[in-house]
């Protein structure tokens, strides 16, 4: 099945080569004419980012040294000061690649020397491209290295060397560039962490490339269309048909999750907000929610919900189109045994988030697995990490693999949090968030997140269509909440006043 229109096709390294295929093989457009498209793309992302001085370029032996040595022609014929430096014999370089050597004026390439960076203005990656494998091995690796340590920023030839195109993950040496001229489409690896880390601003080059191959994109960027396909309120709309949300968490010194859950659910739109808590806590959500609806429900004594309140639970969210379970619910053994016992019994689309997340540690596939209305696991790399019993560090090393097993395992919709928030489908395909929202680096911006995605729900989106337009609005909505005065002084609630105008935008 072909992508959404909201989303933006991201291509894998294989899937980059069986287009680049199907162009040569089956729309006869030569190699030739392929690179020198690449090389103009790639000369002039480098005019536009640094307009004089040195430009060095770094080239290996594969088709991604190839378009380097294009674009130095071409900055050579403009006037500018270029050298090339090669991190293999001329002679051991692709067919390609030796073609376009014999074209180069001007002085030959050289072999690769790290002092030779120190008089460029700029550097430019054409060591490895989508032809890459694997941690880079000598002497790549070196050269890598000595690339990174140098002051002059770097631009890469379609994806910085030693980031893997396909999944964004560094095994070895890599290179931080300044930007990434990305040739036809982007690739995954430039946009998720780390490898987005490295790719810096991403410029994409056409190199001509017709439409209609035959690559179908399993993954792309979450577009500002997704926005379009939220429904609004018209004149027949009631509180109900805006959507019924129920959030069911909170705990003693945990009050402030359920309630910002509550408010974003309210301010993304939903019409009607119920916040299941603790009896003895209600008091504190009555004074603080003026819209919502708050339900007492059995406890320990001490505002931790008690397993004992699975019936209650159940008839609070009766009416609901869409249930919140988790923000604030903390880790009281009682309160984790109600979520497991509540997450298969809700016959409505679910988001389970914080503490209800870490309720299901371990038991993703039988807590999950059997439930007949969709699920939204919304971690960030901690929880994923305790979800998945890996250590969180190994998460954020592979992010898509995490991501996209965790929806396997569970059939839910996965959305891993971050800077390139991912949201996995059971089916493996994956939307990531552009991100660039540092604002939202504050606590409480998750119980937002889960509030809107509730929301989304709640209007009866479906379920991807709905987690990614709440991935969307909350990221939209940290950037606005720092408009004023930048990321520093942003707090949740600034995020959940930003919400109308995020998704009226
Ligand atoms: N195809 C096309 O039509 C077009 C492609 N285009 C461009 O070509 C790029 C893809 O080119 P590509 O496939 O030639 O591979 P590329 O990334 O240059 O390098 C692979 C070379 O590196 C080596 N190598 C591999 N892994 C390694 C490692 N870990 N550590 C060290 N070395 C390693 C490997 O050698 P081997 O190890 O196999 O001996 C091989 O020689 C693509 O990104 C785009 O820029 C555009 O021009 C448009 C048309
Ligand atoms: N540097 C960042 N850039 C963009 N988004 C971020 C950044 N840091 C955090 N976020 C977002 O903020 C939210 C934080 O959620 P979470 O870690 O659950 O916080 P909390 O539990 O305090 O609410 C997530 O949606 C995450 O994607
Ligand atoms: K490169």
């Amino acid at each position: 099945m072909s992508l959404p229109r909201w989303m933006e096709p991201l291509l894998e390294a294989g899937e980059m080569r069986e287009i680049d295929r199907w162009a040569i093989n089956e729309r006869t457009i030569a190699v030739d004419e392929l690179m020198e498209r690449a090389g103009e793309g790639l000369a002039g992302v480098i005019s536009r980012r640094a307009p004089a001085g040195r430009v060095v370029f770094v080239c290996g032996k594969g088709n991604n040294g190839g378009d380097g040595i294009v674009a130095a022609r071409v900055l050579r014929q403009a006037g500018r000061d270029v050298e090339v430096l090669l991190v293999w014999p001329a002679e051991w370089m692709g067919s390609d690649a030796q073609a376009q050597l014999k074209k180069l004026p001007g002085a030959k390439p050289v072999a690769f020397e790290a002092g030779r960076l120190n008089k460029a203005q700029v550097i430019v990656d054409c060591v490895l491209g989508t032809g890459s494998s694997g941690k880079p091995r000598s002497p790549a690796d070196q050269v890598i290295s000595e690339m990174e340590a140098a002051k002059a920023p770097v631009i890469a030839a379609d994806v910085p060397s030693g980031v893997d195109a396909t999944t964004g993950e560094v095994e070895g040496p890599a290179v931080h560039c300044v930007a990434t001229a990305a040739f036809h489409r982007p690739k995954v690896g430039l946009w998720v962490r780390p490898g987005k880390e490295y790719a810096g601003e991403v410029d994409i080059v056409d190199i001509g490339i017709p439409r209609g191959g035959p690559a179908r994109p399993d993954a792309g960027l979450i577009g500002s269309g997704v926005l379009r396909e939220v429904p609004r309120r018209g004149a027949t709309s009631t509180k109900f048909s805006s959507g019924n949300v129920c959030i069911i968490g909170g705990s003693r010194g945990l009050t402030g999750a359920p309630a910002m859950t509550a408010l974003a659910a309210m301010r993304a739109g939903a019409g009607y907000v119920t916040v299941g808590a603790p009896a003895s806590l209600e008091l504190s959500f009555t004074v603080r929610l003026l819209e919502a609806m708050v339900v007492g429900l059995p406890e320990d004594g001490d505002g931790h919900l008690d397993a004992s309140g699975l019936e209650p639970v159940l008839k609070a969210v009766v009416r609901a189109d869409a249930v919140v379970l988790g923000p604030g619910l903390s880790k009281n053994p009682q309160s984790q045994a109600l979520a497991r016992a509540v997450a298969p019994r809700i016959d409505v689309p679910l988001v389970v988030d914080a503490d209800g997340l870490n309720a299901l540690a371990g038991q993703l596939e039988e807590i999950l697995a059997g439930r007949r209305w969709p699920t939204v696991l919304t971690p960030h790399a901690g929880e994923l990490g305790r979800l998945l019993e890996v250590d969180s560090a190994e998460v954020e090393r592979s992010r898509l693999r995490h991501v996209r097993e965790a929806a396997a395992i569970s059939k839910a919709f996965v959305v891993l949090k971050g800077d390139d928030t991912l949201v996995a489908a059971p089916s493996g395909r994956v939307a990531i968030s552009r991100g660039r929202a540092p604002g939202l680096a504050t606590a409480g911006t998750g119980d937002v997140l889960s509030g809107v995605i509730g929301a989304m729900l709640a209007k009866g989106m479906p379920v991807a269509q709905g987690a990614c337009a709440g991935v969307y609005a909350h990221l939209r909505a940290g950037q606005i909440a720092a408009a004023p005065h930048g990321p520093d002084g942003v707090i949740a609630s600034d995020v959940i006043a930003s919400l109308p105008a995020a998704l009226s935008a």
